[in-house]
């Protein structure tokens, strides 16, 4: 997170109307979890919209841009790649190592996940390519677990800067506050 080198997440492919929330909930998971920016295809602007939106009102810091060439940015990143697949290595095999690249080594890391056929070439430049199980399921949900191993839980406890509003957790009930203190929802 913010006193570590970066984690970027790259969203491959969108297709407009179908992968509207997919692509979303990838960049707001991303941010939640403790990432520092996303980069999603220049046909998803609306989930861009989105996700600047809740990063104005909930704080951040996280950057959300979009990209003419996502493999531009997987060649140019400086820093490991991290592809995430059902057919990859296991999590559990792989995730000291690559924890290890980035709070010991300093490296940046770039997540790479997917929306409809990744090209074989993201296979290949990425430095791991990564497994949530071997099952196919969900970017967001391989997301949500890579970057809780990525950051052993920390992210969890990660405070906010610059939000308009937030959430006071409760056992029951929903409650929000503005950033003066001023009750503000139900
Ligand atoms: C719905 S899947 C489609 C994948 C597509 N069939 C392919 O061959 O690449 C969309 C994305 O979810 C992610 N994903 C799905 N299952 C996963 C798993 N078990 N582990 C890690 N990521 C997974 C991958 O990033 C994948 O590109």
């Amino acid at each position: 997170m913010h006193d570590e080198s970066e984690v970027a997440v790259l969203r491959l492919g969108h297709r407009p109307g179908r992968d509207e929330r997919m692509t979303t909930h990838v960049g707001l998971t991303a941010r939640a979890l403790g990432a520092d920016r996303v980069w999603v295809p220049d046909n998803a602007g609306q989930s861009r919209d989105t996700v600047a939106d809740i990063t104005d009102r909930f704080g951040g810091p996280f950057e959300v841009e979009l990209t003419d060439s996502p493999q531009r940015i997987i060649r140019n990143w400086e820093g490991r790649v991290v592809h995430l697949t059902m057919y990859g290595e296991r999590v559990q095999d792989v995730e000291s190592e690559i924890r290890d690249a980035h709070q010991r080594d300093g490296e940046p890391i770039l997540v790479v996940v997917g929306a409809e056929k990744v090209p074989f070439d993201v296979y290949e430049e990425a430095d791991w390519n990564v497994g949530v199980t071997n099952q196919p399921h969900s970017e967001v949900a391989g997301l949500a677990v890579f970057l809780d191993r990525l950051f052993d839980g920390r992210e969890l406890e990660r405070e906010w800067e610059d939000a308009d509003r937030r959430v006071v957790p409760m056992e029951t009930g929903k409650r929000v506050e503005s950033a003066d203190g001023a009750h503000d929802g139900e």
